[in-house]
């Protein structure tokens, strides 16, 4: 595995600590080797001490000296300029070796490196069929930039070789979904209009921009989360059956679902969506900065950290259920989930309380995962009063062994060949398709992103779109 950007966050945060979780677990092949590459003049020891420093971070409790030592006999480190083609030859000899060998390029570098390195890497031959390249997100910046990267990338290597990777597709949840809405004849026949009245994504953060900001005022929420992550969970939720689990029957019907999304108006913008940007507040008992106080926000900046949008699918199954979707930075804590609310029943024979959905499936996948059926039952007593509960399904009481990491998933499938859990381009063009003219209207926008106090879920438009359509946000009803 060759790493590009093997000196930044991204693989310091969360790729080396994933491959070491793997080797660790037994799931490496003995051979398996990472070469992390990087403009920094540094020795293989500098290196390995400046990982170690932040893998005693990251890995928390399950570092340990004994594996971090065999683990790190596997890691070399190449000093490579990657925008320079003079430093490949030296980079294909240190590849050389067994012609069968699997070689995994992951680029996480910033993206407008990836046309020049799959270039260079061609240039060496380094694109043969053995040869695979991960593709960190964000892959452009619209649609326009999307297709230049992806047509300079197709230029090198197939569509098979490339790994677009999305890593709340490597979240054991929501393959739980996938393993719960097809592994059970009970949910299917209630996954349709006829029973759900809507569906509720979010995913909400209570970190803000850390160091990113430079990154993320350039980039947003909608670009850095719903274009990709609210989307591909929106499909997973959305598809049909796929007719097996072959990479391309699951990515077939994803697409589906991603060109049956109506496409926004302007004035759909204006109704349907909302954008939001955190002013001061406190999370968790502890005051922090807006985000036009943050370091690199540029005064006055518009970018969003805030989207809430209805979604409706113009399908079959799920004509005239909304699918509201929120993200955002600075929220009141943070949890990802997806809630399916079904319709009340159509009379009302046993009183009970009011405005609460009879029955709901919340599947959470972070910061815990479970899965939560409510539904009414009698309340204890004299009287037949119907009460609120619900069945539990709790994955770390279930099984208290490590689950493993997104990320450690989706290695581990890159260097298997599995396709399955990437997104192919044609997904990619239609989530850009599908954004572009809410970006467009935004950019347009005379007035700025609604703000919101860090520590709230968000502005109070968010809680109207939804009360708008006769229903409110999980935490709200
Ligand atoms: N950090 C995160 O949590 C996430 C990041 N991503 C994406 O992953 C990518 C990397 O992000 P991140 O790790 O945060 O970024 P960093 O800025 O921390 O790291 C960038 C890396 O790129 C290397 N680099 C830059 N220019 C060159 C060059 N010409 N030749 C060789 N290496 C180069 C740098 O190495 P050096 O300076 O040593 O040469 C450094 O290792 C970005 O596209 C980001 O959007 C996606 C999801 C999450
Ligand atoms: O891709 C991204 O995801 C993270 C959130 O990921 P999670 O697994 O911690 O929920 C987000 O913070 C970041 O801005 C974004 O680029």
């Amino acid at each position: 595995m060759v790493l590009f950007g093997g000196t930044g966050d991204l693989v310091m945060r969360k790729l080396l600590p994933a491959l070491y979780q793997a080797h660790a677990a037994g799931s490496l092949n003995n051979n398996g080797r990472v070469l992390a590459l990087g403009r920094k003049d540094w020795s293989r020891e500098q290196y390995l001490a400046f990982v170690e420093e932040h893998a005693r971070v990251h890995i928390k409790e399950y570092f340990d000296v004994g594996q971090w030592q065999h683990f790190c006999e596997r890691i070399d480190y190449y000093r490579l300029d990657a925008s320079d083609a003079a430093g490949y030859p030296g980079l294909a000899e240190k590849l050389a070796g067994h012609p069968q060998r699997v070689v995994v390029c992951y680029l996480a570098t910033a993206p407008d490196l990836f046309a020049g390195i799959c270039e260079n890497l061609a240039a060496v031959g380094l694109n043969d069929k053995h040869v695979r390249v991960v593709l960190e997100k964000p892959l452009g910046h619209d649609l326009a930039s999307s297709n230049a990267i992806n047509d300079a990338v197709a230029k090198h290597f197939a569509e098979d070789q490339l790994y677009r990777i999305d890593h709340y597709l490597g979240k054991e949840s929501v393959q739980n979904l996938l393993a719960i809405r097809f592994g059970n004849s009970l949910f299917e026949p209630l996954w349709r209009r006829e029973w759900v009245r809507d569906v509720q994504i979010t995913i909400a953060e209570d970190l803000g921009v850390e160091s990113r900001g430079d990154f993320y005022d350039g980039t947003g929420a909608l670009r850095d989360m719903v274009q990709n992550h609210l989307l591909q969970l929106l499909c997973f939720v959305a598809m049909e059956p796929p007719a097996s689990l072959d990479a391309d029957a699951i990515r077939d019907e994803k697409l589906k679902v991603v060109k049956s999304l109506r496409p926004f108006t302007p004035d759909d913008v204006l109704n349907k969506t909302v954008r939001g940007q955190y002013k001061s507040g406190a999370v968790g008992g502890r005051p922090v900065k807006g985000y036009l106080e943050e370091d690199h926000i540029p005064a006055g900046s518009r970018t969003e950290t805030f989207v809430a949008i209805k979604a409706e699918i113009d399908n079959w199954r799920w004509a005239g259920v909304p699918f509201f979707l929120r993200t955002g930075k600075r929220l009141q804590e943070r949890v990802a989930e997806i809630v399916i609310n079904f319709r009340d029943v159509p009379h009302k024979l046993v009183p009970g309380p009011s405005g609460l959905p009879a029955n709901q499936l919340v599947i959470r996948l972070q910061p815990e995962e479970s899965i939560r059926l409510h539904f009414m039952a009698k309340a204890p007593g004299d009287s037949l009063v119907l009460q609120p509960t619900y069945l539990n399904l709790d994955f770390h009481e279930m099984s208290r062994s490590r689950r493993a990491d997104a990320y450690e998933r989706l290695l581990l499938d890159v260097i298997r060949g599995s396709l399955a859990l990437f997104m192919r381009r044609d997904e990619l063009v239609e989530a850009w398709r599908w954004v572009e003219p809410i970006l467009d209207t935004w950019e347009t926008a005379t007035t700025p992103p609604k703000q919101y106090t860090a520590g709230s879920w968000g502005p109070a438009a968010s809680s109207a779109l939804l009360s708008r359509n006769g229903v409110a946000w999980h935490e709200e009803s």
